[in-house]
């Protein structure tokens, strides 16, 4: 029996049920008829336990709903209460089973009884050929049978239906109410209705307007005292996570655009980061080809005294400085064949472009020659290259290979710096020619050379070449990044607003969930497991983004270098990402209240 006592409905300043007070028997069909927008959905929904914003008292089984907490409301409408949609409410993507099982996801343990039950429902309403289908394959009066199976399914005492027969013609209207009639035998069963030939199957007809009840049989705000207490049990067994699990199936495609365009946002993104990788090979290829890239030679024109030596010496950024001098009568002999230099002049190394190999490295006992020279040991000078050369000069052997041929156009030759400081130990004490040195970092050689240059020593260096590649890539990289950024801010844009538009779609989804009695906490951790999920399948499809990366790198030997590290960067804030975007967008689903979503 349920005793209704002064109820009071407002949306802001519209009065919409005024001070009613009735009582409602525990069994038989009442229709409620009512002009469009005389209240009749607001009461119905009261009833239900959806909208808890009103002043008075409903009373159900001698227990006061009006003051029962979110979660008891919540056992309230699983237990006690059916209730038939104007719309159906019905979840698309879900079968006419799985729909009809929905409000029993909350206690998981009677599964199987719960599955015979709903196809014995099916079987007296005619759709057991449909068990399996689609729901959106359904015609309209096939999906209220769906809804009514619905409601019944879990026995409830009280069943509520606005306007079940809305979309169904005249024989489906009736076949509808006899069904009605018959589950009223021994519950409550409340039909909004407009159509005042179908009062007919009803036992009393209640009429509202201007706020207020009016009927021929039922009691106004009689006394009650009643013989059971209403049971309310606030524990729910339902596993969120198999729900979450089950939506996230029915939305694959969409989480899976969601995924797809966060993962290459980042993906990109973390490609852009990577240029100093890309930075860091560039110069090493440089290195290897110009071996002298650090090198610095200075004609020593008017350092008598010393002082540009000093100034090497003392800077922290340069090392190996040395004195060059002119020598004279080298020899020079590979296998039988023999030449002599009567004289050779140190010559700047690092502005000479190699035609085969490399310079001479320090230690390395190498020795690089000119191609006139080269060509005066055999016709083809690449087959050069790795030979043994002995150099004599200074009544001393050197035996040397032959690492690279440099582009002068005169019989000369370079040989590794300490080789060649060990020549100048049989010239000490001659005229200086030129000061040799070496600058430690590559990053140092523009600076250094600038540095000079402030002090008007003019200096033979690759510090032209290396800044060139220095601006090259900068350029480069910035517009790497400025595209990257782009790609990762439309990414997230895109992938917010899918979420955004499908969190949206779910609002009426989640208003009926919260209407079958599933808890806020409950949908809160569905939510939850279903943004988890999309976390995890935008981590995996970047994951495997990353991988095609790395092939496609290995593969096509592409300057895109990713440490471990960033790939693991990558893969965490791609989740990361996802949670953060979810939360936005669930921020508004898990504060859904069923009678302002069904609303919708
Ligand atoms: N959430 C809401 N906010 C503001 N006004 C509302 C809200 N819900 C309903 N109303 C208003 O309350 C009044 C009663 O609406 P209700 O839906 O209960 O009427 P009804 O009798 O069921 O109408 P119908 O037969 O057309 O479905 C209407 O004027 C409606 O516009």
């Amino acid at each position: 029996m349920i005793q209704i006592n002064n109820l009071i409905k407002r949306y802001g300043h519209s009065l919409v049920l005024d001070d009613i007070s009735f009582t409602l028997p525990s069994k038989g069909l009442i229709c409620l008829l009512g002009a469009s927008g005389s209240g009749k959905t607001t009461l119905l929904n009261l009833l239900a336990g959806f909208d808890s914003q009103y002043s008075g008292e409903i009373t159900v089984w001698g227990t006061s709903i009006s003051e029962l907490d979110a979660d008891e409301l919540s056992a309230y409408r699983r237990d006690h209460i059916g209730f038939v949609f104007q719309n159906y409410h019905l979840l698309s993507g879900y079968t006419v089973l799985e729909n009809i099982l929905l409000p029993c996801e909350l206690n998981p343990s009677d599964e199987e009884d719960y599955r015979k039950k709903a196809k014995e429902l099916l079987n007296k309403l005619g759709l057991s050929q449909k068990t399996n289908a689609k729901i959106e394959n359904l015609s309209g009066g096939q999906k209220q049978r769906v809804a009514i199976a619905r409601a019944l399914i879990r026995n409830p005492r009280i069943v509520l239906a606005d306007e079940p027969t809305g979309a169904l013609d005249r024989s489906n209207s009736n076949e509808m109410m006899a069904l009605l009639k018959e589950i009223s035998k021994d519950r409550l069963v409340i039909v909004i209705t407009h159509d005042q030939k179908i009062c007919g199957f009803a036992d009393d007809v209640v009429h509202i307007e201007n706020g207020k009840l009016r009927a021929k049989e039922i009691g106004t705000g009689t006394a009650l005292t009643e013989p059971h207490k209403l049971s309310l049990n606030k524990a729910v067994n339902g596993s969120a996570f198999k729900r979450g699990l089950k939506n996230f199936n029915v939305h694959f495609t969409r989480y899976m655009a969601i995924s797809l365009a966060i993962s290459i946002g980042i993906l990109a993104f973390m490609l852009s980061l990577s240029s100093e990788n890309v930075m860091e090979k560039s110069i090493s290829d440089f290195k290897e080809k110009n071996t002298a890239y650090n090198n610095g030679y200075i004609k020593n024109q008017g350092d008598n005294d010393g002082t540009v030596f000093q100034l090497l010496n003392s800077d922290k950024r340069i090392e190996n400085v040395y004195y060059q001098y002119k020598i004279s009568d080298v020899t020079l002999s590979v296998g039988d064949q023999t030449e002599a230099l009567a004289e050779k002049c140190p010559m700047p190394k690092a502005t000479e472009s190699m035609s085969y190999g490399t310079m001479p490295k320090s230690g390395e006992h190498e020795i690089a020659l000119s191609p006139s020279l080269a060509r005066k040991f055999g016709n083809d000078i690449r087959d050069l290259l790795g030979k043994e050369l002995v150099l004599d000069y200074g009544h001393k052997d050197y035996k040397l290979t032959i690492s690279g041929i440099y582009n002068a156009g005169y019989d000369d030759f370079f040989v590794s710096s300490d080789i060649e400081q060990d020549f100048y130990k049989a010239v000490d004490g001659d005229k200086t020619y030129s000061i040799s040195y070496d600058v430690k970092n590559f990053e140092d050689i523009v600076p250094v050379s600038r540095m000079l240059a402030d002090h008007q020593i003019d200096s033979k260096t690759s510090a032209k070449e290396v800044k060139a590649l220095q601006s090259t890539f900068n350029n480069l990289s910035r517009l790497f990044l400025i595209l990257s950024i782009l790609i990762l801010a439309v990414g997230l844009f895109i992938s917010t607003v899918l979420l955004i538009k499908l969190q949206n779609l779910r609002y009426r989804e989640i208003g009926l969930l919260s209407a079958l009695g599933f808890t806020k906490g409950a949908i809160g951790k569905m939510i939850v497991s279903e943004n988890l999920l999309l976390s995890a399948m935008s981590s995996m499809i970047n994951a495997v983004l990353v991988g095609c990366t790395y092939f496609i790198r290995t593969t096509f030997h592409f300057a895109i270098m990713i440490t471990p590290l960033q790939i693991l960067l990558s893969i965490l804030s791609t989740g990361v990402v996802v949670i953060l975007i979810s939360i936005i967008a669930s921020y508004k689903l898990i504060r859904t209240e069923p009678a302002v979503a069904l609303r919708m």
